[in-house]
């Protein structure tokens, strides 16, 4: 499922008239798919009202309304903000009065079923003038179906914000400030704010109407079929050196439970081996609950001064780590080895030289990713696609920013949207189950983006899958890592 940023449309609208395609046949094509898909959600005898903006966006509620009187709905179009201002709109609007159709004029004592908002679309700046903000909530407050056509009016395409200076001293975010939409019909494509907050909020249920261009961008939302696609196939003459000797660099005497979560992520996740280097205490704690486990006494000691285990052919170095100055003499030795390598929690701390032979993994929630790139958290939950993008291409490491809606990144440009997972999750130990099953799934798969992916996909899956039978309060990392054998199971049963 492709994510489209404003630009990249605006790109796309370009090339397509330069090979032809007008943008009058564009905007004819997503009204036309706009009432395919959104015929189906009225009845014949519903009061339909349709608020357009002056631009393109309203431009397709112009068209929408057409298909939809030709079909016999009872439709009201109303430019509450005065009439279109771009060509292809204007030219819409004069098409839809020579088939005697009308517009007419807003009344805010008129009741409707049914409300579509065409009113702003990817071309809003923000902060909203007043008289959108009127429009806006006036029709949160109606007791009608609202549905939104790209996106709600009041949210911008690429940033989950909702007022123009994430500094301003009192953000003011209030409802009314953007269209509250029970459907939101996306045109083309996804936009990024689907995915961040509090704009995904607004968008109610979503789907994508084509309007006929081909689709390509390298922002993609992860499917469960690309994950059976891309899981790797165990085959019947395996031996435990087939799948690599995983290593965890995790726990110590202050925080023994991070590495043993780490460690059960690391173990149901497929590794064929798994060192734990790590203090004597929490040894014995792992050694109690992950039996498979092999160990490295004093670990984080004897990696920073250079000895780190033979044969390893994936690394994680970072939860429940407490010695922040050893971590990084540690991650420095670790990075000289030709092999994929997650840098998590404690290692990610202070941490500013990312050079490393192979390809280097960083797993921050927003805090930790606030301390690296010293920028707030508000501005990165409000652009944690972009941000990660860029700190991804900056440094050539791919980058999991986590959170609802994990956004992965890679060098490369390629970049992942994770729907899976639930705040069930947002407690102390879910990062550390995952960096195990990153640096597991690191070792068993050919290629390290693929690991990247199934790993964060798998993860949520987990989680999503635990709270369709128990509760999400009271969901804690070692539950939902119990499911890892069931979701697997899934996964190579489907493949
Ligand atoms: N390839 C595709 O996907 C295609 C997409 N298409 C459609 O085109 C849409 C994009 O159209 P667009 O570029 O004309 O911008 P649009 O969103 O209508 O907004 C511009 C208007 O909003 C106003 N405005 C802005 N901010 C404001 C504020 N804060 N407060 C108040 N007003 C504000 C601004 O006013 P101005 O400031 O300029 O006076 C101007 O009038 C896109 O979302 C999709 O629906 C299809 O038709 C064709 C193919
Ligand atoms: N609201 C949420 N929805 C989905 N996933 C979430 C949510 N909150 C947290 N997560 C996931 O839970 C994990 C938390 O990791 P992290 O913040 O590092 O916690 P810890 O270090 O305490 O284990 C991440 O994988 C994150 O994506
Ligand atoms: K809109």
């Amino acid at each position: 499922m492709y994510i489209h940023q404003a630009e990249q449309i605006k790109k796309i609208d370009n090339q397509a008239s330069e090979q032809g395609f007008s943008l009058f046949s564009l905007m004819e094509n997503a009204g036309r798919g706009l009432f395919e898909k959104i015929s189906p959600l009225l009845k014949k005898e519903n009061q339909t009202l349709i608020l357009c903006g002056r631009g393109n966006n309203g431009g397709d509620g112009v068209v929408l309304a057409r298909y939809l009187k030709q079909a016999g709905f009872h439709v009201s179009l109303v430019f509450p903000l005065s009439e279109p201002k771009t060509k292809t709109a204007k030219q819409h609007l004069d098409y839809y009065l020579q088939q005697d159709f009308t517009v007419e004029k807003w009344n805010t004592n008129d009741r409707y079923d049914v409300i579509i908002d065409c009113l702003l679309g990817i071309g809003t700046k923000l902060p909203l003038r007043s008289d959108v903000k009127n429009v806006v909530s006036w029709c949160n407050q109606q007791d009608a179906l609202r549905i939104a056509v790209d996106i709600p009016s009041g949210v911008q395409a690429d940033r989950g914000d909702l007022v123009v200076s994430e500094e301003s001293e009192q953000p003011n975010i209030q409802l009314n400030h953007a269209f509250l939409a029970d459907y939101t019909f996306s045109l083309h494509g996804y936009k990024p704010s689907i995915f961040l907050l509090p704009s995904g909020k607004y968008f109610g249920k979503t789907d994508v109407v084509s309007i006929g261009l081909k689709q390509t961008s390298n922002v993609n939302l992860l499917t469960e079929e690309s994950v059976w696609k891309t899981f790797p196939k165990r085959n019947d003459a395996a031996h435990k050196g087939t799948f690599g000797t995983s290593l965890l660099v995790a726990g110590s005497d202050e925080m023994p439970g991070s590495a043993v979560l780490a460690a059960i992520g690391a173990i149901r996740s497929g590794t064929g081996k798994l060192i734990m280097a790590t203090s004597h205490l929490a040894a014995t704690t792992i050694a109690s609950r992950v039996p498979e486990a092999t160990f490295m006494l004093n670990g984080l000691e004897t990696i920073s001064e250079g000895e780190v285990p033979e044969k390893i052919i994936a690394a994680g170095i970072g939860p429940g780590i407490a010695d922040i100055t050893k971590a990084q003499k540690a991650v420095d030795e670790l990075m000289k080895l030709d092999i994929p390598l997650v840098i998590d929690a404690g290692a990610l701390r202070e941490r500013k030289d990312w050079h490393a032979r192979g390809p280097v993994i960083i797993t921050p929630h927003p805090g930790e990713f606030s301390r690296l790139t010293g920028r707030s958290v508000k501005e990165i939950q409000a652009n944690r696609i972009k941000l990660a993008r860029k700190f991804s291409k900056k440094y050539d490491l791919a980058v999991v920013l986590k959170g609802k809606y994990s956004i992965i990144a890679f060098p490369n440009g390629e970049t992942f949207v994770n729907p899976t997972g639930n705040s069930g999750l947002a407690k102390g130990g879910s990062g550390d189950v995952l960096t195990g099953m990153l640096v597991s799934m690191l070792a068993t798969h050919d290629n390290y983006q693929d690991a990247v992916k199934n790993a964060v996909y798998i993860h949520g899956l987990c989680a999503d899958i635990w709270i369709e039978k128990y509760s999400e309060t009271s969901m804690v990392a070692s539950d939902f890592a119990q499911l890892l054998p069931e979701v697997l199971g899934k996964i190579e049963g489907n493949r």
